[in-house]
């Protein structure tokens, strides 16, 4: 059926009409099978690295290599400069696998599956067709059910890369029904023994076509990337029909200083283009002047790499495409009784599980992730009362990279400045989820 003709079908005008009294909460909306994704929304992390080339490359550069590792700039002027390039490079490259990929591949967004608290998903590239890269591990946990919160981790150990993140969706439907989707969260990059370290935050996105039963996404907003060795990215979105005209616009600059963030005429480089598509960069140098335009990258290149997943017999049960193939199975049918018959036996076993907590006073233990509370003192790495609720640990640097491009370190839209108006709100708190390395060494029950 094509889009133009679901969009005249019966079930999606229903559909769009029961929109209009969407609160924001996902789960609670009933949409037409076509429409449903068999995959969960745990799975989704896999996009921060299926380009494995593009994820390592950061931490291949060093002190001998770097200028000839920078491909668009050979007079690049150190190796953290030549890092922070191949980073913004990796970014970019997981805008198109995040934002785009599914609708390449299948016409549309469709709607995931609403992760269960607890949901695990776990996968690895093994990068058997270039074993110099290592094999790298994705790890996500639903740490939270309302709000919707998913922790990830992707890690490669022999390359001593270490990205965790986490990350809080706010949705609204706008009078054009257009879905307007706030992320909450951050994440870090680390690399390198000596612990070289990104906070990376996240954009808002809105998801347009919902009329037209074709719905994709396009970003909005800006987000930054800021490096431990005191490096900035800036990175403003626009869309189709912005000044720009083309869809997934975006124009990135960087700042040898972050306060300069907002002087656009201190920028060291400046990439402009699209991230699903080409970019170009141009460097700005006091005495020789701009130079010419030069291709940055082109996201359509870089390959996607396999990411292996066990099969579903030897999952644990928490494990998302287990506890989730009755309904996938369903959904992949087409068959709607069939779907909200498995959905509600799983909804159902997740409230019996909540009930019992409650009565025995427990609460959900989560597993590899831990709610850090950044309003709290410098703590030990673990509580004395084994609770999720710790302040940070002393090595931990996302305050001190916050601080330097002054982001606010409540719980906010992601890259909220301290100046803006989301910091300025009464009763915020400071919660942010991280990963616990030793929890996975010492997980025997889940392996990769
Ligand atoms: C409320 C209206 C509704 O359900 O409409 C259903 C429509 C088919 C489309 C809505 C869904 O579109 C999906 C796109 C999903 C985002 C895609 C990429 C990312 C990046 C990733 O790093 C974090 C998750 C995020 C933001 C996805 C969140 C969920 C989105 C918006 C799905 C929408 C429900």
């Amino acid at each position: 059926m094509s889009a133009s003709s679901i969009s005249k079908s019966g079930t999606w005008t229903s559909f769009l009409k029961s929109l209009a009294s969407f609160n924001g909460d996902l789960s609670k909306l009933s949409a037409p099978p076509f429409i449903l994704s068999p995959v969960s929304l745990s799975e989704y992390p896999r996009y921060w690295a299926d380009h494995q080339e593009v994820f390592v490359e950061p931490s291949l550069i060093d002190n001998e290599n770097y200028k000839q590792r920078c491909s668009c700039d050979k007079n690049v002027e150190s190796p953290e400069m030549a890092r922070m390039l191949a980073v913004i490079k990796w970014f970019i490259c997981t805008m198109r696998s995040q934002y785009a990929s599914r609708t390449e591949k299948q016409g549309n967004e469709k709607k995931p599956l609403n992760p269960f608290l607890g949901e695990l998903f776990v996968g690895k590239w093994s990068n058997k067709d270039d074993p110099s890269l290592g094999e790298t591990i994705l790890l996500t946990e639903q740490v939270s059910h309302h709000p919707p919160i998913t922790g990830y981790s992707i890690l490669n150990d022999k390359h001593n890369i270490r990205f965790h993140g986490y990350n809080h969706l706010k949705t609204s439907i706008s009078k054009t029904l257009t879905l307007n989707v706030k992320q909450y969260g951050h994440a870090m990059l680390h690399i390198r023994d000596d612990d070289e370290t990104y906070l990376i935050t996240l954009p808002p996105l809105h998801i347009e076509g919902i009329l037209a039963a074709s719905p994709y996404a396009e970003l909005e907003g800006r987000t930054f990337i800021q490096s431990s060795t005191g490096l900035l990215c800036s990175i403003d979105y626009s869309g189709k029909g912005y000044f720009s005209g083309k869809k997934n616009t975006f124009k990135a600059r960087i700042f040898k200083d972050p306060k300069q963030v907002d002087d656009k005429t201190k920028a060291t480089y400046t990439i402009n283009g699209q991230w699903s598509k080409q970019s170009t960069i141009v460097k700005h140098d006091p005495k020789l002047g701009d130079s010419e335009p030069k291709l940055f990258f082109d996201a359509e290149l870089p390959k996607v790499c396999e990411l292996y997943v066990k099969p579903i017999e030897e999952q644990h049960p928490l494990e998302s495409r287990k506890a989730w193939k009755d309904v996938a199975d369903a959904i992949i049918a087409g068959d709607m009784s069939l779907i909200s018959k498995h959905k509600t036996a799983l909804e159902e076993k997740q409230r019996a599980m909540r009930k019992e907590e409650e009565s025995e006073g427990r609460v959900w233990q989560t597993r590899w992730f831990n709610c850090v509370n950044y309003d709290l003192e410098e703590s030990a790495s673990s509580s004395e009362d084994g609770s999720s609720m710790i302040g940070p640990t002393e090595e931990d640097q996302y305050l001190a990279l916050a601080k330097a491009f002054n982001l606010s370190t409540k719980n906010v839209p992601s890259g909220t400045l301290a100046h803006e108006k989301h910091h300025k709100k009464a009763d915020l708190t400071s919660l942010h989820w991280r990963f616990v390395r030793e929890n996975w060494d010492n997980d025997k029950d889940i392996i990769a």
